[in-house]
């Protein structure tokens, strides 16, 4: 049994990013750049004003001056001329400060007819402009490469004149559910079967990380089968199997796939629940064999596919974020295997967050896991922890999982 930490640096090592493709502007939004976005314009284009008001040289804003309203320059429209002394300009927001003038005048600060416009408060030289290129400048990098965009990004590459990006291809994750005993959502369930549930919540979990499920029907426990659903994921980034991981005899997936090319790199690890895991490489196709336990596989991948999800995007990757909590009660002490225990979540009104491990910790209680906000970290042979420890914790929910 490897440990948790070395398993993912040998899965991370194993993987690269995607190749890039060019997508719409709309289309960007949760992709990764693959190249940097430079700016193709200048913003704003030149000096404008930040409000609506008038135009003018700071000299001439004393209050009580008497100034003429010698044209507008509307955002869109600038004035085609020069502000002389004694001069100013009806501007709005967004408008080309003109030639001469260094100011503005608020309107709410002025009082204005017949042509001539009056201040009742003093204007301060250089007061109310943007400044060409205050938000950045044309050819220089306004988003890097290797960065998941937001909204915000994608207003920015827009101000920043790009119609089309170019980002990482989502990666492509083939998901392959071993069993005899499963049937689909919905379909008759065989006798002493169940339904299963590993394929649709992985395929959730691909999408909330930014990769694109391909989800391959449920082989049978049985090499042939297992082979040939296999072969499907030829064209897939990675493909994760469940099921058939473990020691039994109807544990198949090394054995169906060994004579069809598959190099494993590891097989068990010292992770509850998670024991299983298998790490491989498929002709080409990398490829993570998760345990058939719905909460094995799950967390499972929490703790491993996000992370290879990230590299694959072209993210920087590295182990999935965690936080510091406290117990809400006490643990026992921990055996070799480090632990993922499912456990509560609650936010008190200072802020500090508790968790409470779930009395029943069996690794095929899904409505357990959807109830648990959290994994608590149990390092191998930690010791017993009473309440009010401080525990490493990944919040489920924050991964959108
Ligand atoms: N003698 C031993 N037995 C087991 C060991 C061991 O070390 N020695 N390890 C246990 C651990 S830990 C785990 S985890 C499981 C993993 O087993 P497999 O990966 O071989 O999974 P299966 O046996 O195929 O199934 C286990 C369990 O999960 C259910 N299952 C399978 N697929 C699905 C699905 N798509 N949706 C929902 N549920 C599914 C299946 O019906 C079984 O109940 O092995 C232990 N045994
Ligand atoms: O470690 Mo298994 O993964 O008991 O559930």
């Amino acid at each position: 049994m490897i440990p948790v930490a070395e398993a993912l640096e040998r899965i991370l090592s194993a993987l690269s990013p995607t190749p890039a493709e060019t997508v719409s502007l709309p289309e960007g939004w949760g992709r990764v750049l693959a190249r940097p976005v430079l700016a193709r314009v200048t913003q704003p284009p030149a000096d404008v004003s930040a409000m609506d008001g008038y135009a003018l040289r700071a000299a001439d804003g004393a209050v009580g001056g008497r100034l003429r309203v010698i044209g507008s320059a509307p955002a869109g429209h600038p004035f085609g001329g020069t502000v002389g002394p004694g001069e100013a300009v009806r501007i709005f927001t967004g408008g080309a400060v003109p030639p001469g003038a260094d100011s503005i005048l608020l309107q709410e600060d002025a009082t204005a007819g017949d042509g001539f416009v009056t201040p009742t408060e003093a204007v301060r030289e250089g007061r109310h402009i943007r400044r060409a290129g205050l938000d950045f400048a044309a050819g220089g990098t306004v988003l890097e490469a290797g960065r998941r965009l937001t909204a915000r990004d994608i207003g920015l590459a827009a101000a920043a004149n790009h119609p089309w990006l170019h980002v990482h291809r989502r990666p492509r994750i083939g998901i392959l559910a071993t069993g005899d005993e499963i049937a689909l959502p919905g379909e008759p369930i065989p006798p002493g079967g169940i339904v299963s549930s590993n394929a649709h919540a992985l395929a959730a979990l691909v999408r909330a990380s930014g990769g694109e499920p391909v989800v391959l029907p449920i082989a049978a426990d049985d090499r042939d089968a297992i082979a040939e659903a296999a072969a499907a994921a030829a064209r897939c980034d990675l493909l994760l199997t469940t099921g058939g991981a473990s020691v039994g005899e109807h544990d198949l997936v090394q054995s169906a796939l060994g004579p069809q090319g598959f190099s494993l790199d590891f097989w068990k690890i010292a992770m509850r629940p998670g024991k299983p895991l298998i790490w491989g490489d498929l002709r080409g196709t990398p490829m993570l064999g998760l345990p058939g336990n719905p909460v094995s596989a799950l967390v499972c991948a929490v703790i491993f596919l996000i992370p290879a999800l990230r590299r694959l995007s072209g993210l920087p990757a590295g182990p999935v974020e965690t936080r510091t909590a406290l117990l809400g009660r006490e643990m026992g002490a921990n055996d070799r295997r480090q632990d993922y225990v499912r456990a509560e979540i609650t936010r008190g009104p200072d802020g500090a967050l508790t968790v409470s491990p779930l009395p029943l910790q069996d690794s095929s209680m899904l409505a357990a896991l959807a109830r648990a906000g959290a994994l608590v970290i149990r390092p191998p042979h930690a010791p017993a922890a009473p309440a009010g420890t401080a525990v490493e914790i990944v919040e489920l929910s924050s991964l959108g999982v």
